[in-house]
């Protein structure tokens, strides 16, 4: 195996779009997709959190994976997929079926939502999926979502494992278990920022990439965020990365991904604002600050040092 992690850079979590009365619009994720890549993301993930994926119909959900798998081919860039299940065996079933499709490079997974079996069982689930699932695993460290935290301990294991090729970061916090995981990474496994808001300083402490939601909007700046830390230029890295955290608050002002889908409609690039239950759409005032901050042309004036 090779020291640089198959995965870095930055991963778009694309939202679902839906027309108003909340049919999935396949023609503005086609368009969506093609836009994130174009704009310099290393990859897609399908199938996110932000995808609203718990309210997708299979149907829906294999169109969705189709479309990315189609965008993700054009641009050949890597498509990471998300499996988030609280049952071992189907998660593995899932794992399988997405391994023989052959279009994923990964599957994104999180611990098992809501049953919190416990750290022993959860490092046993993880084993049997990367043993079993036949796809390479991104595991999901989200403990504020499933009610698992992953100690530093329980990541190394993970990271011993040769189907285990990451993980995404998003305990709330960068604390000694981040910094002792980014100081020995596993060989080949790279950590990837999945709180929006402290991205840039994660990048800062040595991590990977990032798979962050408010990437769905200022997508270039994102992918420019990571492309700065990598490249050592701590200055422009600094701006850019406060101006994102700005963005990013204000787009996680409700829940995710409500907030992203207004300003995407105010910016005229999916056709309705519409969420599913049990989201209820964004405020005005909430779309409405997110959607100036997202307003580029006012931002890159504001970043340019005097
Ligand atoms: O779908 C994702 O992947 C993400 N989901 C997180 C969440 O909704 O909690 C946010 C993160 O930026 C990406």
């Amino acid at each position: 195996m090779t020291s640089e992690p198959i995965l870095t850079g930055l991963y778009v979590p694309l939202i679902t779009p839906f027309t108003d009365d909340l049919r999935l619009d396949r023609g503005a994720l086609v368009r969506l997709a093609d836009d994130a890549l174009a704009a310099g993301a290393s990859g897609l993930v399908a199938l996110g959190t932000t995808a609203e994926s718990a309210t997708l119909t299979p149907e829906e959900r294999r169109t969705v994976v189709r479309v990315c798998a189609a965008a993700c081919r054009e641009h050949g860039a890597p498509l990471v997929i998300g499996v988030g299940t609280n049952d071992t065996a189907s998660a593995i079933a899932s794992l399988r079926e997405l391994a023989a499709d052959g279009d994923a490079a990964a599957a994104l997974v999180p611990a098992p939502p809501y049953i919190r079996p416990g750290e022993a069982a959860t490092l046993a689930h993880f084993t049997a999926l990367a043993e079993q699932g036949g796809l390479p695993l991104v595991v999901y460290d989200i403990p504020a979502r499933t009610g698992q935290p992953l100690s530093a301990g329980t990541l190394a294991a993970l990271g011993r494992l040769p189907e285990v090729v990451g993980v995404k970061h998003a305990t709330g916090a960068i604390d000694a278990t981040t910094i002792e995981l980014l100081d020995h990474p596993p060989q080949g496994f790279a950590v990837l920022g999945g709180d929006d808001i402290v991205l840039s300083p994660l990048l800062a402490a040595g991590a990977h990439g990032g798979i962050t939601a408010s990437a769905n909007i200022r997508t270039a700046d994102f992918a420019e965020l990571a492309a700065l830390w990598r490249r050592g230029d701590a200055g422009p890295a600094r701006r850019l990365g406060a101006d994102l955290a700005r963005l990013a608050a204000a787009l996680f002002a409700e829940p995710n991904p409500t907030v992203i889908k207004g300003v995407l409609h105010a910016q005229g690039r999916i056709p309705s604002p519409a969420v599913r239950m049990p989201l209820l759409a964004a405020s005005a005032a909430s779309v409405d600050r997110a959607a100036h901050l997202a307003d580029t042309s006012a931002r890159h004036e504001a970043l340019t040092p005097c």
